[in-house]
């Protein structure tokens, strides 16, 4: 039936993945995160990946695929469901309860609520700065992996819950709970493929205490913080009873942490690195997936019905040879020409549409302070860092991964 009567049986693709899951297992498990790349490597432009799913690597369909005008878009529920058994918004399958609780937080990822931050964002990137400082007195060895996780997640912290800079002043900047999502991460693919694994393994006490301190009254720290902060806000807001449930606020707290502004975003060099920067590094992998249950697709002469699961993978755009050629070198100037405008139609590391990234404007302003914070002041000995094992990546665990040998990135520091 899958192979001649299906309503994909007309779409091209490896006659086993047509009939079975196994072909993708075989890559994601057996070979751990590798299927992504597999899809690099067919170069179809549409492609029916596994019985339900049409993957489409023509980046000038990224905007046709995830445009606001599609009607609902719905996340497949194999995708969804990896999120766990309470989603948060990220994890949330139906088009229309996503658009109820995105609106609950789009207003503090606003890119004027995210300006308003800045004081926020300095505290533990200062921190920072005085760490680098005495590192580079003694000579210490730092790990950037962890270094830019701890001020990342110390800022959302603080955004969320009123939390003092905890990670940055660490001695190995709370590399631990890193590590852990590391691991975390490892299982994911496993989380897609067979969700019902994903409810014996999944826990998140500590958030869902934090979450619960606020409800009780017994985290009050946002009376004496001078910005405003997510989940105090979120309690008090008009949200119906159950999306204020203590499991699906946790997990809502989990999705987020992931990690003069305005004067730093217009210089165009930094602007440049920081572009090419997210081409290259690619933090979400894993291709992304939709359901559009109101219209059908035609992709270079192939139909794709209504409903049907279609993804498209951001790597792959930005690896394409044709938009950017030499893909695997990092060159900011190639955001710097006359082609640079044309060229932004094809970055699309935080997606497009009404599902695209909630944290962008944060992310965005979080690179430009950091990197301004950090590398004008101060030169890095990077001998040590080997791109293929500690920078690129090699394994899709939705997030990607570097190879399982790294050490992170470890680099000794001067004053300029
Ligand atoms: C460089 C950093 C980041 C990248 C590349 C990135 C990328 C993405 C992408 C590609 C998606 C879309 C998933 C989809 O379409 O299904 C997404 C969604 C999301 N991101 Fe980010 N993200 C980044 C940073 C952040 C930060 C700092 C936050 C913290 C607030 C955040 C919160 C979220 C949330 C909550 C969603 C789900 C949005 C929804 O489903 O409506 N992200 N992100």
């Amino acid at each position: 039936y899958r192979l001649y009567f299906h309503p994909l049986a007309h779409i091209p693709g490896p006659p086993l993945a047509k009939v079975t899951y196994l072909y993708e297992w075989y890559y994601d498990l057996y070979q751990s995160g590798q299927f992504t790349f597999q899809l690099r490597a067919l170069h179809r432009p549409v492609i029916r990946i596994n019985p339900d799913e049409v993957h489409i690597d023509d980046p000038d369909f990224f905007d046709q695929v995830f445009n606001q005008t599609n009607g609902r878009a719905e996340k497949p529920p194999r995708v969804a469901e990896a999120f766990g058994p309470y989603p948060a918004t990220i994890g949330t399958q139906s088009h229309d309860l996503h658009r109820l609780r995105r609106s609950a937080l789009n207003p503090f990822f606003s890119k004027k609520s995210v300006t308003d931050l800045v004081p926020v964002m300095w505290r533990p990137i200062e921190i920072l700065r005085e760490r680098l400082q005495h590192a580079a007195q003694t000579g210490e060895t730092l790990n950037m992996k962890y270094f830019f996780a701890a001020v990342t997640l110390d800022i959302i912290n603080a955004y969320c819950f009123a939390h003092e800079p905890h990670n940055v002043r660490q001695p190995d900047f709370g590399r631990k709970g890193f590590d852990d999502v590391d691991s975390f991460l490892e299982i994911s693919l496993l989380n897609i493929h067979i969700p019902w694994a994903m409810r014996f393994t999944y826990s998140l006490p500590d958030l869902s205490r934090q979450v619960e301190a606020i409800r009780n009254g017994e985290n009050t720290a946002h009376e004496k913080a001078s910005h405003r902060t997510v989940f105090h806000e979120l309690l008090d807001s008009k949200l119906p009873p159950e999306e204020l449930q203590k499991n699906r606020l946790r997990d809502e707290a989990f999705s987020l942490q992931f990690p003069s502004l305005a004067v730093l975003e217009q210089l165009p060099y930094l602007t440049a690195v920081i572009q090419e920067g997210l081409r290259l590094s690619d933090p979400v992998t894993h291709r992304i997936g939709r359901q559009f249950p109101d219209r059908s697709f035609e992709c270079r002469g192939v139909f794709i019905p209504t409903n049907t699961s279609v993804s498209m993978t951001a790597m792959l755009t930005h690896l394409n040879e044709e938009i950017f050629p030499e893909p695997r070198i990092f060159r900011p100037e190639r955001w710097l020409g006359p082609e640079s405008k044309r060229l932004e139609r094809y970055l699309v590391p935080f997606n497009r549409g009404t599902r695209s990234c909630l944290g962008m404007n944060l992310a965005r302003a979080e690179l430009v302070l950091i990197l301004a914070a950090v590398f004008r002041q101060f030169n890095f000995d990077v001998s040590a860092v080997r791109r293929d094992r500690d920078i690129d990546v090699s394994r899709d665990y939705i997030l990607g991964a570097q190879a399982r040998d790294t050490p992170g990135i470890l680099v000794t520091v001067e004053a300029c």
